[in-house]
């Protein structure tokens, strides 16, 4: 019977066809995925070229790869924010909430297993803000990831017992007190450097060296990280930059004309790669110690040295006012949520000086 059998042989070649063009289909799609993944996990670094592997997944992992990093909705390039800057004329993105999406950013840091150092100081009565500072903490920075917070304090008794969660810890390291508080805070340049030498190197990733007279209220995670990090002081962002409190005598290291800057950092916050930093705090130092040994003390001690320092070695990433907000300050429309603050404080309650 002919016809019979040639409908057989059309529905067989048809049928083969099929699975033919689903055999292409899939192995395709494992290897965009995979592409994808393995540009990410390869390297706990920055910047290494995408490497195609191809390598058969189980349907439960193909199924966790692609809801993780390929379910997020769509990026638009025509539309988004349009009442703030997002990058700045070198590059650089500026980091405003609606920017990013944060549960795809943590998606491609998770398999990195990275962690995260802090270092923050409670000298003398700043002891009294380090409570809320590491339990806001636990509730917003970098929730899900490894955070190893370095506490440096002339009171290690006081130092309140926090429950951290898993992969979080805090040390305490004993730092000597100060009669000025200009000191206290200036010295954090060089205890960071060397905190970073001699215990951070080949064991983070990242740092994040925060003022303690402050709280997290939303959250601060993986869309912070970059290469050099600064963040843009909330008391200036809106000024000419004639304007800003930077150092204006030429003698200082930390000077820089009217007419120049970029913008007005914040000494309360700044991060980065560790190597970043290191070069970052060991400049600052020793700029601070230079400027001493002539007398000199710039207007706002390291701030201003960070701000000199940044102006010169363009940070690569740049966190909008959302990163240090002041409590005392009504929020401006733009900034759309708070998530660091610093808080209010009675200064001759506090500072030794
Ligand atoms: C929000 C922000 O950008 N703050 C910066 C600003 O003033 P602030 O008024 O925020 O300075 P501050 O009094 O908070 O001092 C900075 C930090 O030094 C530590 N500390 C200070 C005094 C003391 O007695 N004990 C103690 O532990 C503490 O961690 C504090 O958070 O200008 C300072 C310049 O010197 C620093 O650059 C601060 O980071
Ligand atoms: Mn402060």
């Amino acid at each position: 019977m002919p016809p019979l059998n040639g409908k057989i042989v059309t529905v067989v070649l048809f049928i083969a066809v099929l699975l033919g063009v689903l055999y292409c289909y899939i192995s395709q799609s494992y290897r965009v995925v995979l592409s994808f993944e393995e540009r990410f996990k390869a390297s706990d670094k920055e910047a290494r070229p995408p490497q195609e592997v191809v390598v058969t997944l189980s349907r439960h992992e193909l199924h966790l790869v692609s809801q993780d990093y390929l379910r997020y909705k769509q990026p638009s390039i025509v539309q988004g924010r349009t009442d703030v800057v997002t990058v700045t004329p070198w590059l650089a993105p500026v980091v405003w909430e609606g920017t990013f999406n944060p549960g795809l950013l943590d998606t491609i840091y998770r398999p990195k297993n990275i962690t995260v150092a802090v270092t923050v100081f409670a000298v003398g009565k700043y002891i009294m803000f380090l409570k809320n500072f590491l339990e806001t903490a636990e509730q917003h920075f970098f929730v899900g990831f490894r955070v190893h917070f370095y506490v440096f304090t002339d009171r290690p008794n006081e130092v309140p017992q926090i429950k951290m969660a898993a992969g979080r810890q805090v040390t305490v390291m004993s730092v000597p007190s100060s009669n000025r508080w200009q000191e206290i805070s200036a010295r954090r340049m060089e205890i960071i450097q060397t905190l970073i030498e001699q215990k951070l190197e080949n064991y983070c990733d990242y740092i994040f060296c925060l003022d303690v007279d402050s709280k997290f209220h939303g959250r601060w995670g993986t869309e912070s990280l970059g290469g050099l990090v600064a963040v843009i002081h909330p008391g200036y962002y809106r000024d000419e930059r004639s304007r800003f409190p930077y150092e204006r005598r030429p003698a200082s290291r930390a000077y820089v004309a009217h007419g120049e800057g970029d913008f007005y950092y914040c000494g309360g916050a700044f991060g980065g790669l560790l190597q970043e930093v290191h070069l970052l705090a060991r400049t600052c130092r020793e700029n601070f110690e230079a400027d001493a040994k002539v007398g000199i003390e710039a207007a706002w001690q390291e701030e201003s040295h960070l701000n000199r320092y940044m102006w010169i070695n363009k940070p690569s990433k740049v966190l909008s006012p959302e990163y240090l907000w002041q409590d005392f300050k009504s929020r401006n429309s733009e900034v759309q949520i708070i998530r660091f603050s610093g808080v209010v404080k009675n200064y001759a309650d506090i500072r030794p000086n």
